[in-house]
């Protein structure tokens, strides 16, 4: 308990304390106002000393207001911090009342503002004889590093903070009436085709020589004439007996590039002076073969001793074999020998028919001077067949060379190519020279001749570059302008000649072989239908029956399909010839044949020969025959199953119309409910600049009616429990379901 007397010397203790504490800020500020260069009663901040001297008579509750005044200055910033937050305000306003002390505390950093915060806690509060917090918290901020690295609000910094703190978070939005305007979103011009066709075009190729279908050159007996593009005596003897009495343009243009009338030029070796590769783009049937042939027999023809010096490369073995009876044909009595290998015969017979069973020559040791072969076949001898060199070649002819170079084949474009050229020196971890085998010079071909020196990497300034006297051509009717393609062909110094029309000119004549716009022989008759997918098998016996389509290729889409269709179409014409009471109609039978990869090669062969003798009217074929074979009679070609691509569809048709004969090309193209088929075939031809030249057949369910019966007789044959009372139409329906259905897949 305490009493009066205590109590009031309780209250003088703290009068007294309370007034020394006065003077000590007094003292304070008025050294403050001395360093400022200002009075105590100067006008720096709101906080008049005078009237806090005389306020201060509250006591101790003014200290704590005091305090509560810090902490409320303190908490402005924050309130405005939690409104910037909002995105309002792109500026902190300075505290209201303009406090020195309120100042200071917005430079506190954050650490202290909370421990002032937690000042507020009424538990831990500050007793009589604690220093008064005022003075604990302003004696070290004006100085201190830390309220000088973050200046207050109501500091001339402060908004320049503020935002810098800002754009740590978001980017300042301006004013709407400056914000720039961003262009509206647009698609850029495409290119255009030819330009993006031109794109990486081979140089060659934009200098190629075209060529007119229609040129040709008339072949005399005399040697001399100088009409015969080079050829010699024997040669247009040769041509004579075969019938040939002119030279096609793609021949009229190539032969005098390959048998230049520079003698030298037709040497066997050209080790100095490497002859120029030629590219060839000229339609189906335009006569390409013989435009190499000829110069190849040309030239070898002037060989002493046999070398494997012309090697030609095919896709099929059906091509190899054609190819190799044109060669034949023409270097009969030539002495020339040829050979073949396609996997046909087994390899160690083949290796028999190639090389002599001598000790490993460098050189090689053939049995041939000209050696036809697809690709696969050829990497088996390259690899496995000693003896067998290709140092020696004159020309390398790759035909069909687009499908060719599409395929790897163990990448056996590299390999031959690596096979034709001398090697420079040893290579590395080869035998050293005192070990390696001094090859047989006998075998070498110059350019590889310094491989005979002790030290073959030895080389002097007197020694000239060697290179293969190779001569690379390639032929395609459509040849590709892939520059990818062209440069694994390592092609030198080449001339292209493009066969095509004239009325197009040098550029546009060009630029059609890079956007598949291919030429097609100007004697080709093309038609596209379009039906019902199950009218399709109907559609072709009406082409067969009524328009009289014989003599034919027809094209499927795979080897199953032309099974199917043949088997269809047996049966087809089985019931027709027995159809209407058993009265046999006097239309002998059509035989059609399936012809796919299916067949082994020997059978293959076998119906080949018996088409060329007509003993077939139709083949039915997958796209196994569309390239290269050259069958007189073909007057028509159907596309059963269209073709995806103009590269087919352009090899396909040209197995008719060819060396200048007429000829028809007829495509089924399938009306699907989307239209889809007919379409992309509409595209195609579009794209290519062909459809103008394909004109569109409509066949009626009129003309197509007088075919159901035979399908309703020979679907109860085949089905016995199907009724053949039923009308035509429904006989058909049911045919649907089962052999149509099936032709399709
Ligand atoms: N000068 C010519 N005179 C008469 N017939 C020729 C002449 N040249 C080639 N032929 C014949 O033309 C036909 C087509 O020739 P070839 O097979 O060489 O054509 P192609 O251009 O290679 O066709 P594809 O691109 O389809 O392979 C052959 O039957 C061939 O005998």
């Amino acid at each position: 308990m305490t009493t009066p007397t205590a109590t009031a010397v309780k209250t003088k203790a703290r009068r007294r304390y309370l007034k020394a504490k006065k003077e000590r800020r007094k003292h304070r500020r008025a050294a403050a106002a001395r360093s400022s260069g200002l009075t105590a009663d100067g006008a720096v901040g709101h906080h008049d000393p005078g009237k806090l001297t005389e306020s201060d008579e509250g006591g101790d509750e003014h200290v704590v207001d005091s305090d509560a005044g810090h902490e409320e200055a303190a908490s402005r910033p924050q309130k405005k911090k939690r409104h910037r937050g909002k995105g309002k305000g792109d500026t902190l306003i300075p505290a209201e009342g303009g406090d020195e002390d309120a100042t200071v505390s917005h430079r506190r950093p954050r650490k202290r503002q909370k421990k002032s915060g937690s000042d507020r806690d009424p538990s831990p509060g500050p007793g009589p004889s604690s220093p008064p917090r005022s003075v604990v918290s302003l004696a070290p901020r004006s100085s201190s590093p830390v309220s000088g690295s973050a200046p207050g609000p109501d500091s001339p910094a402060a908004p320049i903070l503020s935002l810098d703190r800002r754009d740590r978070t978001r980017t300042p939005t301006p004013p709407p009436s400056s914000l720039p305007r961003f262009p509206l979103p647009s698609r850029p011009c495409a290119p255009e085709e030819s330009e993006l066709a031109s794109q990486g075009l081979d140089r060659a190729l934009a200098r190629a020589q075209l060529v007119h279908p229609a040129l040709s050159t008339p072949l005399s007996l005399d040697e001399n004439s100088g009409d015969n593009a080079g050829l010699s005596a024997r040669a247009l003897g040769r041509l004579k007996d075969l019938g040939i009495v002119e030279l096609f343009a793609v021949q009229t243009a190539l032969l005098p590039l390959l048998l230049p009338s520079d003698r030298r030029k037709r040497s066997l070796y050209l080790p100095y002076d490497p002859p120029s590769d030629v590219c060839v783009s000229a339609p189906t049937g335009s006569g390409k073969t013989l435009a190499y042939v000829l110069p190849i027999v040309e030239i070898l023809s002037s060989r002493a001793v046999t070398r494997l010096r012309a090697l030609v490369v095919l896709p099929t073995r059906d091509l190899v074999i054609q190819v190799r009876e044109t060669f034949e044909a023409i270097a009969k009595g030539r002495g020339l020998k040829i050979a073949s290998v396609t996997g046909q015969h087994s390899f160690s017979h083949e290796q028999s028919q190639l090389v002599e069973k001598t000790p490993s020559l460098q050189g090689g040791s053939s049995k041939v001077d000209i050696l036809i072969c697809t690709p696969g076949r050829l990497m088996d001898h390259l690899n496995g067949t000693p003896n067998f060199s290709l140092q020696h070649l004159r020309f390398l002819v790759i035909d069909e060379a687009d499908r060719l170079l599409a395929q790897s084949f163990q990448d056996w474009l590299a390999q031959v190519l690596a096979a034709t050229r001398p090697p420079n020196r040893l290579e590395k971890g080869a035998a050293p020279e005192d070990e390696a085998p001094i090859p047989f010079p006998d075998a070498l071909s110059p350019a590889f001749l310094h491989l005979l020196s002790q030290n073959p990497s030895e080389h002097t300034d007197l020694d000239e570059k060697r290179e293969s006297s190779c001569q690379k051509l390639l032929f395609s009717a459509t040849l590709m302008s892939d520059p990818g393609r062209i440069v694994a062909l390592e092609l030198r110094d080449p001339s292209y000649v493009v066969v095509q029309s004239s009325s197009e000119d040098q550029r546009s004549g060009v630029l059609g072989i890079a956007m598949e716009k291919f030429s097609i022989p100007s004697t080709l008759r093309e038609h596209v239908t379009v039906c019902d997918s199950s009218q399709k098998p109907l559609v072709l016996f009406h082409l067969v029956r009524s328009i009289g389509i014989t003599n034919a290729l027809v094209f499927t889409k795979s080897a199953e399909s032309t099974l199917r269709l043949v088997r269809l179409f047996e049966f087809f014409e089985t019931s027709r010839s027995t159809s209407q009471g058993g009265v046999t109609q006097h239309r002998k039978p059509m035989v059609m044949q399936a012809y796919s990869s299916d067949l082994s090669p020997s059978e293959r062969k076998s119906i080949l020969e018996k088409f060329r003798a007509q003993e077939i009217d139709m083949l039915v074929c997958s796209d196994l025959i569309s390239r290269g074979i050259d069958i007189k009679h073909v007057a028509h070609v159907v596309n059963y199953d269209a073709p995806v691509d103009m590269r087919k569809y352009v090899h396909r048709v040209g197995r008719t119309a060819r060396a200048g004969r007429t000829g028809d090309a007829w495509t089924l193209v399938e009306e699907q409910e989307d239209d889809i088929q007919a379409r992309h075939f509409k595209n195609m031809i579009k794209a290519a600049d062909h459809a103008a030249a394909v004109s569109k057949l409509r066949i009626t369910e009129q003309q197509l009616a007088p075919l159901i019966p035979s399908y309703h007789v020979r679907n109860s044959d085949l089905c016995p429990n199907f009724h053949v009372d039923r009308k035509p139409q429904e006989a058909l329906a049911k045919l649907k379901d089962t052999y149509i259905r099936a032709a399709r897949q």
